[in-house]
């Protein structure tokens, strides 16, 4: 298993706050997907990420946190993705529950298992939209100004384009892979057949498959072959 997130085309993402049958999990990590991210916008805890952890656990491939709560930071994954919500109207979730963390964890920390991801929220009506207070009206060239921001400017390893439960745009996601150099693209959202996983796949270099996973797990799984090549 390759801990190398260059190499990653297809993730799919767990939320521990949903159930998800042991059958159906065996498939999302025997499905050929490159990694699997745990996180989620809302009611996540302690106690469901140790667990979801300790079933994806059975399986051998990555498996990230996407901390979304200092409350659920839980050892034993092999990354920690720690957004930073470029378009948040809320500071907390820039620098304010970082900050915080670092002040009381810093000098604990494993800094080769903690990678930043650079985040913009584009669907004004998902979770992570609410809760961060984001400014989604964004034109393309702010969206290409937050590119920047993420690669450029900050140098962070990973901008992450977040249309959370919608199909985005995938001009944007076009663009933005244009002007970002040293960054990894990410872009997650209404991912929910292969047609929709190779458009994005096209665009971006990694996507991220979430919802699909609960609501048809059929598509779910079909999105891997859609954009891995298999020798
Ligand atoms: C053992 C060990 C590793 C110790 C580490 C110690 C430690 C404390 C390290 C801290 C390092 C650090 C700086 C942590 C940051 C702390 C923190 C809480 C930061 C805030 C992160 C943040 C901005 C979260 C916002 C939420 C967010 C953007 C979530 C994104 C994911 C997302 C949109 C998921 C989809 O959610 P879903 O619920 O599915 O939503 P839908 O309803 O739309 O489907
Ligand atoms: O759940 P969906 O819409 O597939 O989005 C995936 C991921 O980007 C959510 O953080
Ligand atoms: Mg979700």
């Amino acid at each position: 298993m390759s801990l190398q997130i260059r190499g990653w085309k297809h993730v799919f993402k767990l939320d521990p706050a949903r159930s998800l049958h042991d059958d159906a999990l065996e498939r999302v990590c025997l499905s050929g997907t490159d990694a699997i991210i745990v996180g989620g916008s809302s009611d996540i805890s302690y106690d469901n990420t140790v667990d979801l952890l300790s079933r994806i656990r059975r399986y051998e491939l990555p498996c990230v946190l996407e901390i979304s709560t200092t409350e659920a930071i839980v050892p034993g994954f092999d990354l920690y993705f720690i957004p930073v919500v470029l378009n948040a109207g809320n500071t907390e979730w820039i620098t304010g529950q970082h900050q915080r963390a670092l002040r009381d964890y810093g000098s604990l920390l494993r800094w080769e298992q903690m990678i930043p991801e650079g985040y913009v929220i584009l669907n004004e009506n998902c979770t992570a939209a609410a809760l961060t207070e984001a400014d989604c009206n964004l034109t393309e060239q702010d969206i290409m100004a937050y590119a920047r921001m993420a690669d450029k400017l900050f140098r962070m390893p990973i901008f992450y384009m977040e249309y959370s439960g919608v199909f985005g745009n995938m001009e944007w996601v076009q663009q933005a892979a244009k002007v970002i150099q040293g960054a990894q693209l990410f872009y997650g959202g209404g991912i929910d057949s292969p047609e929709k996983a190779l458009q994005a796949s096209a665009a971006a270099d990694t996507i991220v498959v979430g919802n699909v996973v609960y609501d048809n797990l059929e598509q779910a799984i079909a999105t891997v072959a859609a954009v891995k090549v298999t020798l």
